[in-house]
């Protein structure tokens, strides 16, 4: 039924758990003897933070902030809401913010920027998806899943006007659906 507005899948299930698994044992090395906290980006990180976090080995809490910025269009708005702070405090913490999608770099300049003034201890970043074309603001990457090209994707968390979101795989929205 949701089928018929994919142009093309990009990333099968399949293809998302092999490659959430091997992001989530890097994490594990990296991290070893340490204790972190994951932050989900939400809303569109919740899929990914879900499946990742089961793979990662390590003593760990998470929390949550949700921040918004494209609204009901398939281009950055620019103006970076945060509609839910963190309930915890970072400072002194290992910090790895996980993101579905890194595209224009607005919300996640924006996003590393606050929390680093908050003090944690370090801080790193993991984004299931990069779309470098689009970048307008530089943000540093630690972990990546995958490079895409300059189209709009939905599903697993992804939206479109907050639909798609259901979706257990990755693809490129057809653009009659959003008058593209
Ligand atoms: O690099 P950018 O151009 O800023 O785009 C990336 C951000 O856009 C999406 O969030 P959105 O504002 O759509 O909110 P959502 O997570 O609730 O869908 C996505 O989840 C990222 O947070
Ligand atoms: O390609 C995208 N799809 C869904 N949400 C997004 N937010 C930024 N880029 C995208
Ligand atoms: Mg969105």
């Amino acid at each position: 039924m949701l089928e018929k507005d994919i142009q093309e899948v990009l990333f099968s299930q399949q293809q998302l758990e092999e490659r959430v698994s091997q992001i989530a044992q890097e994490i594990t090395r990296d991290y070893a003897g340490q204790e972190i906290v994951l932050i989900s980006v939400l809303r569109g990180s919740f899929v990914f933070m879900a499946d990742l976090c089961r793979h990662i080995d390590l003593p760990c809490t998470i929390d949550f902030m949700s921040v918004s910025s494209y609204g009901k269009g398939t281009s950055s708005t620019g103006q970076v809401q945060i509609t839910k702070d963190l309930s915890g405090d970072i400072s002194g913490k290992h910090i790895l913010v996980v993101e579905d999608i890194l595209d224009s770099g607005n919300t996640l300049s924006y996003l590393l920027k606050l929390l680093e003034q908050r003090k944690p201890a370090s801080i790193r970043l993991c984004t299931l998806l990069d779309k470098p074309d689009r970048r307008v603001k530089p943000v540093e990457v630690h972990y990546s899943g995958f490079t895409i090209p300059d189209a709009f994707v939905v599903g697993y968390g992804l939206d479109y006007a907050e639909h798609y979101r259901n979706l257990p795989y990755i693809g490129i929205l057809k653009p009659e659906v959003y008058g593209g």
